[in-house]
């Protein structure tokens, strides 16, 4: 199976100054792949590269087996620009159709669905739009040629949570037809419920690619039990991957590392008739890659 994106040792600068720095990565065929970092990190620059809006200064780079360059690889992109533009008097309606009969004729009904979907006003001209329905009309033109490889910088930008829901129900009817999403984020919570990768950049260089469904099952977890009677603490003790117990009387307060089994069938022993679990915070985990090494130089050395 043919990667979507085969990156090689990608590079560039803007002068002397570092946009990205020997990204190899690869991103598979229905794969949802979160491309996360702190504001300057590059991630722009790797969206940009992709798309052949600007070139490497070294290193290689194939989207959908093809160059970047070739037309026919653009037409079956979508993409959502970071630095989205949409003024004058023409009606974002307007707009939108004439873009599906560029991309070869996109149906109307397809257009007014998303519009639905996402509660977006077309009708006004796009110079009137807000910040968010601009947003909405940068994310429909980015799905409705459904393309095969949609890549989206920072696409929850200006969304009201509902609509932010929407999206990401969006993103996983594209994962489920076989398509492929990437999108970047500076926030992990964004985009931690869709993707299935996440990859980590800062300072221009790709840090960490994380799976994750692994990451969840690492990450610690918070769990409160409550039982119908008081239980015998000697049930919870030394259970494979609890920590910080806490029996009293009916209840049990821990954390679990990894999987909840050994706790779930020790307490299946008594009545259980409460139990809180809070969900893994990965965001904590993706903190101490920021915060690495922040003294980086952005420049090349002379
Ligand atoms: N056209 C340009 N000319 C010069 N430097 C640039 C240009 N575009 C980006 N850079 C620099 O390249 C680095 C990476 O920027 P990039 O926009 O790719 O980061 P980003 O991760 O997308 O950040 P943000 O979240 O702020 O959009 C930054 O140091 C930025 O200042």
């Amino acid at each position: 199976m043919t990667a979507v994106v085969q990156a090689e040792a990608l590079t560039k600068y803007y002068g002397r100054r570092r946009g990205l720095e020997e990204l190899t990565l690869d991103i598979q065929p229905g794969e949802i792949f979160g491309y996360l970092g702190p504001n300057g990190a590059g991630k722009t620059t790797t969206l940009r590269l992709l798309l052949d809006v600007i070139r490497p200064t070294r290193g290689s780079v194939r989207v959908l087996g093809g160059a970047p360059r070739e037309p026919a690889t653009r037409a079956r992109i979508g993409y959502l620009p970071g630095d989205l533009v949409l003024e004058g008097r023409d009606r974002a309606i307007d707009y939108l159709r004439f873009l599906g009969r560029m991309r070869g004729g996109v149906p109307a009904s397809r257009i007014e669905a998303l519009a639905e979907r996402f509660d977006a006003d077309l009708t006004v001209p796009m110079r009137k739009l807000s910040k968010g329905n601009k947003q909405k009309v940068g994310l429909i033109q980015a799905f409705m040629h459904e393309p095969e490889f949609v890549i989206l910088d920072e696409p929850t930008m200006g969304l009201d949570p509902l609509v932010q829901q929407e999206f990401l129900a969006l993103v996983r009817e594209v994962r489920a037809s076989g398509r492929t999403v990437l999108m970047s984020s500076h926030v992990l919570a964004e985009v931690q419920s869709v993707s299935d990768r996440v990859g980590i950049v800062r300072a221009g260089r790709l840090v960490a690619v994380e799976n994750v469904a692994a990451l969840r099952e690492k990450a610690v977890r918070r769990v409160e039990l409550h039982f119908a009677s008081p239980v015998p603490p000697a049930a919870f003790e030394n259970l494979p991957g609890v920590r910080d117990l806490r029996v009293e009387g009916a209840s049990v307060r821990c954390t679990i590392d990894g999987r909840p089994d050994a706790l779930v069938k020790a307490a299946a022993r008594f009545t259980v008739v409460h139990l809180v679990s809070a969900e893994p915070d990965l965001e904590e985990i993706f903190l101490t890659y920021y915060s690495e090494g922040e003294h980086d130089d952005r420049q090349k050395p002379a």
